[in-house]
């Protein structure tokens, strides 16, 4: 195995002064893709904001072996962290070459890299990236983390509310681009999963329950539908209804 690009290790955090995120460890590879994964509300969100500093967080997080758990946000994204939010955060009113423009934090910014991955782009950079699809919003947001040399992107959720076949566009841009930068994914949808990632950490209730190749937990039906509430099967699986408050033990939850 490769060395670990980012180590966690006892790391807590609190929204509003509840626990969310309890004493988890895990390590993130320096090469491909590591999903990390649960039910809706066992704090996967919750673990990257705490890598980021966006919330109360306490324990021990490292970057190719530098602490960085007592840095503050904006540092640590010049550190070389990429984030790529759940609701994409777009400049809406802002062109599609404007929001990418904003982005660019290095001196020699990626741009080949993006136009290269992200043809659609070029095409529409005139255009107000609130008037672009969900879907291609998603790539706005992918792109701008790809502009700079970074060391570890963390995405969440990239492919939620997308067509299927933006899902499958959306996955091969993450498998392209996990190929220059390794990638911490949150993912519902385990057709992606399968496809992209070679490790795989599973949360509930704000803990690790699970830490393993990703391959080998959706081979195993049983283990998947135990943790994730869903069969790993090879056709459609979407989550079960999600279980939101009660997936919290009753300890985080204090
Ligand atoms: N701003 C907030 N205020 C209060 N509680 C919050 C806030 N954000 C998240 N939480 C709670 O923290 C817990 C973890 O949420 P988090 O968003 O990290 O989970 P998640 O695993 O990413 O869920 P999902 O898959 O539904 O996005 C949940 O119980 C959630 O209700």
């Amino acid at each position: 195995m490769h060395a670990p690009i980012l180590t966690v290790s006892t790391l807590s955090a609190r929204i509003a002064g509840q626990q969310v995120v309890e004493d988890i460890s895990f390590q993130v590879p320096s090469l491909g893709v590591t999903a990390l994964l649960g039910r809706n509300g066992v704090g996967k969100t919750s673990t990257i904001k705490a890598i980021l500093g966006l919330i109360e967080r306490s324990g021990e997080v490292t970057l190719a072996g530098e602490r960085i758990d007592g840095e503050p946000t904006h540092k640590i994204v010049t550190r070389g962290v990429g984030y790529v939010p759940e609701d994409r955060e777009v400049f809406a009113s802002l062109t599609v070459a404007e929001n990418l423009r904003l982005a660019e934090r290095d001196d020699n910014p990626r741009r080949e890299l993006v136009e290269k991955l992200f043809p659609d782009l070029v095409a529409r950079s005139a255009q107000l990236a609130g008037t672009l699809s969900g879907g291609q919003q998603q790539m706005v947001s992918l792109a701008r983390a790809l502009l700079n040399d970074n060391e570890l992107l963390l995405v969440d959720e990239p492919t939620k509310g997308l067509a299927p076949k933006i899902v499958a566009e959306v996955a091969e841009t993450l498998e392209e681009a996990a190929r220059t930068v390794p990638i911490l994914l949150v993912e519902q949808n385990l057709q992606v999963v399968r496809r992209l990632a070679a490790g795989a950490v599973v949360l509930a209730g704000g803990r690790v329950v699970h830490t393993g190749s990703a391959q080998a937990l959706l081979a195993d039906e049983e283990l998947t539908k135990r943790l994730l509430g869903v069969h790993g099967g090879d056709d459609s699986n979407q989550p079960a209804p999600a279980p939101h408050a009660s997936a919290l033990n009753p300890e985080v939850r204090q």
